[in-house]
């Protein structure tokens, strides 16, 4: 490992970089930029966020099964004003970052043909009895341990997981024109918080299964 990168080769031909980001934003964001200065030669194909993350009550997820996403949202990034309401950057006037002459706001959208490839790959490889599902994730600095919340945040967004670095990876991404795939295990439903209903390692490991046969059947 150097300067907390692993770099490898699977498959014969594919260099893979690996980060351990750690938690959050700031974390997510700090490895995805220490992939693309490591990699500034040559930039990546593609960066793959991969982890785990909580499913949205009633969005066909249970604990074990597989989230892709089609685009990430930071779920508070915004003003929560005294009515009660949440306001998204939009509606403040203020861009996250702007590429090319088009501001990103709140949402990220991945790149559509990569996450089908992906969808595709996983839903015909994954183990048997794990569910595989596209859809929006919602990237929060706070975990959500209540119904109300979790249903909020559901509603408000279309959500089907939510997670803490996600949003960004994308937002580093899009500055930099990378495509990105972002691929979680689910750990927990999101609901009134019980620190005992959470499987990290059949998360992570279902996560790391499908991710493994992404990249061996993502190869040109
Ligand atoms: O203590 C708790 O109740 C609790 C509940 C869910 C997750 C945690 C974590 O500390 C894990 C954060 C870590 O994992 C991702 N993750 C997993 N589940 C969720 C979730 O429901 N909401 C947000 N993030 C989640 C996240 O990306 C972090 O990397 C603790």
């Amino acid at each position: 490992m150097r300067n907390g990168i692993i770099r490898g080769t699977m498959f014969d031909d594919i260099t893979v970089l690996l980060v351990e980001t750690g938690m959050g934003k700031v974390n997510g964001a700090h490895g995805a930029t220490k992939v693309l200065l490591t990699a500034k030669d040559s930039p990546p194909d593609m960066i793959i966020n991969l982890g785990i993350g909580g499913a949205y009550p009633q969005m066909g997820l249970d604990k074990g099964d597989v989230a892709i996403s089609s685009k990430e949202v930071y779920g508070d990034e915004g003003v929560f004003t005294s009515e009660g309401d949440f306001l998204g950057v939009e509606e403040i006037g203020i861009p996250l970052c702007e590429k090319d002459g088009r501001p990103y706001y709140n949402e990220f959208l991945m790149d559509s043909k990569l996450t089908e490839k992906a969808l595709y790959i996983i839903s015909n490889n994954a183990p048997p009895g794990i569910k595989v599902k596209r859809g929006v994730f919602v990237t929060v600095s706070t975990c959500t341990g209540a119904n109300a919340r979790a249903v909020e945040l559901r509603d408000r967004y279309n959500g089907l997981c939510e997670n803490m670095e996600g949003a960004a990876i994308a937002h580093i991404c899009a500055m930099y024109g990378i495509p990105m795939i972002e691929v979680r295990g689910i750990s927990n439903i999101v609901r009134d918080r019980d620190k005992k209903d959470c499987n990290i390692n059949l998360a992570a490991k279902n996560c790391q299964e499908v991710v493994i046969t992404l990249l061996e059947n993502l190869k040109p």
